[in-house]
């Protein structure tokens, strides 16, 4: 596995020290049995071999205790770096992934993805100290029982070889459930959304309530259940065999094979005694093998979402080469640029285009249609965020393409319908900044919800409007060259959109900054230097309409 060994470089040296450690452990552990062995058949009076093999016996084991001690606090922190490092390797593949593939995937993907697939990876890693130890301290006892008695070493031979099948046989299967319950966890994330964002929705409609614990949610936590321990089943099998093939060996060492082989009394007793001795590492290493199917399924899954956890060198660099795009670009343009959406199960698709289209410094472009006509799609595809099918964009005449379209994005600054905001705004350190993000929240009246701490956005039990206001100050405080603000007046007060309106958009201009408005408020139209119309994602551009007439006055009547 390409990504397993990317996930431990640069960690190599805590990783050899901890096999070394492990193997120190396993190997003294086999050397004890030996000692007992000996010691066992040493005559009572040889009272100096005594000595010596008492001094060597609490030699070996203070150092198996300790190297044993030394290699699982190794791989502990090991295995904690990597569940980090899993999860980093994640996070920027996310970020780096081309956003349809990341729609397409949906959250609860990639939750799964973040929470189950890093854990079950670093769960694998974790046990290794003890795959080292146990493997040492087998390949010794074996090296053993080969010299003390060959023919019982050859029956456990035999037996290991046979175990090993049909454990692989039953292994098979296993993993098998095993990706089906990963499948599953997919689902559980989809409804651990539902549960937590709906929960309000849940608790006011009872019936909806209890028809998704059982139904929805209460299936998918059976399916998982059902399949987990089906998977589990199977090892379980793999391992009965194992241990069946162990007595089987076992009993033909003490039973049979002093009358079959001429094994003599004293080879028998410390045949049995090293076998008895095998079955702790034997069944530990065992116990481990259902972690390492999982963690192939997680790594196989991972590869399938797109998001293999190929090391950042063989993938991407984590900072952006110098840009080809000056952010004192004179022409943004659009040329014949088309997008469709391609649903599953359903026979039509949205097609967005083809668009021609462009922008100068210090232009306020409004852009107006019916909801689903394509105007989201379209700021997505202005934005870099979704790739042209066909046509292309270009900035001062350089095209667009994959090796500059991530600096591109950067000439951006937007606010989705579906924003978010950070509470780590870069910047904040500076005085500066924080005078400018001061005034903005003034203005939209945040002053004395949001505060700056530490450098960071404090912001708890802000209002829809209010979170809203705050994407806008996020926006305007990244201050690029163009601003993409999809319906950001939509649930605001008037008061709040004649700010924006005729303060915010103004200012922007007057700065040379251009903005691409998405809105529906018809009365602030006037505003814009040139008006957009999306239709079914066909564009045309329209006369600015003039602002309305203001409206008859009303008289309240004492
Ligand atoms: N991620 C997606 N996958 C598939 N179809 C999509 C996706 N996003 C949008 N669509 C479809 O594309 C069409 C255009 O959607 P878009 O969001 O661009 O419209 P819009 O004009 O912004 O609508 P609204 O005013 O409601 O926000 C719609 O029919 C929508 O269902």
């Amino acid at each position: 596995m390409k990504a397993s060994g990317s996930l431990l470089r640069g960690s190599w040296p805590v990783v050899a020290c901890a096999i070394g450690a492990g193997l120190v452990s396993g190997l003294c552990s086999a050397a004890v049995i030996g000692l007992v062995h000996d010691a066992m058949s040493s005559a009572p009076g040889a009272s100096g071999t005594r000595e010596r093999l008492t001094a060597s016996f609490v030699g070996l084991a203070l150092l198996a205790v300790l190297s044993k001690g030394v290699s699982e606090v190794l791989l502990t922190r090991l295995g904690q770096s990597i569940v980090g490092e899993v999860r980093r390797r994640l996070g920027r593949n996310i970020v780096e992934a081309p956003l349809r593939q990341i729609e397409a995937l949906g959250t609860h993907r990639l939750l799964a993805a973040l929470n189950d697939d890093a854990l079950v990876i670093t769960q694998a890693y974790v046990q290794m100290p003890h795959i080292c130890v146990c493997a040492a301290t087998i390949v010794g006892c074996l090296l053993y029982l080969a010299w003390i008695a060959r023919s019982a070493f050859l029956v456990v031979l035999a037996a290991i070889a046979l175990g090993v099948g049909l454990f692989r046989l039953h292994e098979v299967r296993a993993v098998r459930f095993f990706e089906r319950a990963r499948e599953t966890s997919d689902a559980l994330f989809g409804h651990f959304r539902s549960l937590t964002a709906g929960v309000k929705e849940l608790q006011i409609n009872r019936g909806r309530g209890e028809a998704f614990l059982t139904d929805s949610f209460g299936r998918s936590l059976s399916t998982y259940e059902r399949d987990f321990v089906a998977g589990m089943t199977g090892y379980s099998f793999g391992m009965g065999w194992g241990s069946l093939l162990f007595y089987v060996a076992l009993g033909a060492t003490v039973f049979v094979l002093p009358g079959a082989a001429g094994l003599s009394a004293s080879a028998v007793a410390g045949a049995t005694l090293t076998l008895l001795y095998l079955m702790g590492p034997v069944a530990q290493l065992v116990e481990i093998a259902p972690s390492a199917g999982r963690a192939a399924v997680a790594f196989r899954k991972l590869d399938d979402l797109g998001l293999a956890l190929a090391s950042p060198d063989e993938a991407h660099a984590p900072s952006l080469p110098t840009s080809t795009f000056a952010s004192s670009w004179q022409r943004i343009e659009v040329c014949g640029v088309t997008h469709s959406y391609v649903r599953e199960y359903e026979e039509t698709s949205f097609r967005l285009g083809p668009i021609a289209l462009g922008f100068r410094p210090g232009e306020i472009v409004f852009l107006v249609g019916g909801n689903g006509s394509g105007k989201t799609t379209l700021a997505k595809v202005l934005l870099g965020l979704y790739t042209p099918e066909a046509g292309e964009l270009r900035v001062d005449g350089v095209p667009v393409d994959a090796s500059n379209r991530a600096q591109y994005r950067q000439l951006f600054s937007a606010v989705f319908a579906d924003y978010h905001v950070f509470d780590e705004q870069l910047g904040l350190g500076n005085a500066l900044v924080r005078e400018r993000v001061a005034g903005y929240l003034q203005r939209l009246k945040l002053d004395r919800r949001v505060s700056i701490e530490d450098g960071k956005l404090r912001f708890d039990g802000l209002s829809t409007g209010q979170r809203k206001r705050l994407a806008l100050v996020a926006a305007l405080l990244e201050d690029r060259s163009f601003f993409l603000f999809d319906e950001w007046a939509a649930d605001q007060d008037p008061e709040f959109r004649r700010v924006f309106y005729r303060e915010f958009l103004p200012e922007l201009r007057a700065q040379g900054k251009t903005a691409l408005v998405i809105s529906h408020d018809e009365q602030y139209f006037g505003v814009a230097d040139r008006c957009l119309h999306m239709d079914f994602g066909v564009l045309s551009e329209v006369a600015v309409p003039p602002a309305p007439a203001p409206g008859p006055v009303i008289r309240v009547m004492n």
